[in-house]
């Protein structure tokens, strides 16, 4: 395969969609040090640089489960679609009007749909579209890539390797009453394929609402995964992916990306990259057990009056027996999947959230507070809480949770990632609501304590902590469509 080729329908791909070409990297084998071919960079980057700006080849909707469980959303305008009516062009897509119906772009993939003859499986409640034929909508978007300029795109993206049938495909199958062309089902297969290797999620915002969409981006499509990745991505109003430097990049150097979570331990990525992508990462982060000095994956000592932490030997095999740092204590990989087991069931029974009650369980069930799960709780009090209807004690254990987040951010090595950007955009609304409840010697309803007696702030500190966040947040979130701006002060 001609890295030379690959290149240039690249450029000539994001030129003719109109996108400057940044230029600054390429596409290669060799040079790219992970695996295969990867992106690497041909000049100097500082963290926050944009590196390329990269146009969907395929944007579709998520599958839903083939019992119609899970809301489907408008296939064109990507809306959540409450009440599903099937389109009346014929497609059997759920669009969420005749707006949608005729817009051009809808136009060529619900005719070939319709000439399939779509079925509907009426369940007497007047249904008039397919869970079957919407799950199809990657396959069918792929043909049009097929019959467009770009079709070597379809050659030369990395598969998922399986042999087996992809489930849309059959899916599709069942849900006409034609027989599908031979040739069209081999490109909708290949099209599951490529998309399952390398779609990324693409958020966009509707109606206030976050939807998750599945995105192809051929630049991106050559970028490999990393644990400490230097790159993170926004998507803009036209589902673009900006793929800026997160850390400095040297020239030469390999572009990475982060394909999983990268708050959770190596176990949980792992399991997700081997499951989803098909490959065990072996990057500086995984092959350290303590994560960077997080220990992310570390659960506290059972042994009593013991203050270690237990962590994998091996932490790059699933089978690895796992050891106390102090007590030398060893347990075993099945015991340690208990143990995770437990505090997820503990952390998911904790509804509401109250700043004394979760530390007490943290304590009575000795849980360190960045085991797996833990993490996950945190933040999502960190982005569901509203701080106007918090208490003192609320509003500053949020405080201090940002401030952890952040410090966790930092140990991770992630430099300027997303994660970073929006844990300083909830930090400086905590201290903007602080320093308002300051100003007006707000007395807490629920403690008898006020604000002043418990910090002891000045104007001017408050005012420097909000510019320095600002100056982080809005340097990583400047492009992102998705945030709703109502929200930044
Ligand atoms: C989106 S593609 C990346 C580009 C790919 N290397 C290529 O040649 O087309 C994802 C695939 O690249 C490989 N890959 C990416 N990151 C990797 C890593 N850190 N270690 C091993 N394989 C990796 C895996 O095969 C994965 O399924």
């Amino acid at each position: 395969m001609d890295m030379d080729d690959i290149n240039d329908c690249v450029k000539k791909y994001l030129s003719q969609s109109g996108v400057k070409d940044y230029g600054g990297w390429t596409i290669c084998t060799g040079s790219a040090t992970v695996a295969g071919r990867g992106v690497v960079a041909t000049r100097n980057y500082n963290a926050g640089d944009v590196i390329f700006v990269d146009v969907p080849l395929i944007v579709s909707p998520r599958t839903i489960s083939p019992d119609g469980t899970g809301s489907p959303v408008c296939p064109v305008c990507y809306a959540a679609v409450t009440t599903p009516i099937g389109c009346p062009g014929g497609c059997r897509w759920p669009v969420c009007g005749r707006q949608c119906a005729n817009r051009p772009e809808h136009r060529d993939e619900c005719r070939y749909v319709r000439q399939l003859r779509p079925k509907v499986t009426n369940k007497g409640d007047g249904q008039t579209w397919s869970v079957g034929i919407y799950n199809a909508i990657t396959a069918v978007r792929g043909l049009s890539i097929r019959r467009g300029e770009f079709k070597y795109f379809l050659d030369v993206l990395q598969k998922k390797l399986t042999e087996r049938p992809t489930f849309e495909v059959e899916e599709l199958k069942r849900n006409i009453s034609m027989q599908l062309d031979k040739n069209d089902e081999q490109i909708m297969t290949t099209t599951c394929k490529i998309m399952d290797a390398n779609c990324f999620e693409t958020i966009v915002n509707r109606y206030n609402k976050s939807i998750s969409l599945k995105g192809l981006y051929p630049v991106a499509s050559f970028m490999n995964h990393c644990c400490v990745p230097n790159t993170m991505h926004n998507f803009d109003v036209k589902l673009q992916m900006i793929v800026k430097a997160s850390l400095p990049i040297y020239k030469g150097q390999e572009i990475t990306t982060n394909y999983t979570n990268s708050i959770w331990p190596t176990s949980l990525r792992q399991h997700h990259l081997l499951t989803s992508k098909q490959f065990i990462c072996t990057c500086s982060r995984c092959c350290d057990s303590e994560e960077f000095g997080t220990e992310l994956a570390a659960l506290n000592c059972i042994v009593k009056n013991c203050d270690g932490r237990i962590l994998p030997i091996n932490p790059l095999s699933k089978m690895s027996i796992w050891q106390c740092k102090i007590c030398t204590k060893l347990v075993t990989s099945t015991e340690m999947i208990c143990f995770y087991k437990d505090i997820e069931t503990i952390m998911k029974s904790i509804s509401v959230f109250c700043p004394k009650s979760f530390e007490a369980i943290l304590k009575s069930f000795n849980i360190h507070k960045n085991s797996p799960y833990v993490v996950d709780l945190r933040l999502k009090f960190i982005w569901k809480s509203k701080n106007n209807s918090l208490n003192l004690e609320q509003l500053l254990y949020k405080e201090k949770l940002c401030v952890e987040m952040l410090d966790l951010v930092q140990k991770l090595r992630l430099g300027q990632c997303r994660l970073l950007g929006l844990i300083s955009l909830e930090h400086q609304k905590v201290i903007s609501e602080k320093a308002y409840r300051f100003r007006r010697k707000w007395n807490t309803k629920t403690l008898n304590v006020r604000l002043d007696d418990v910090i002891t702030p000045a104007e001017p500190v408050f005012e420097e902590q909000i510019r320095k966040l600002k100056e982080i947040y809005s340097s990583i979130l400047d492009e992102d469509a998705n945030l709703n701006t109502n929200t930044i002060q």
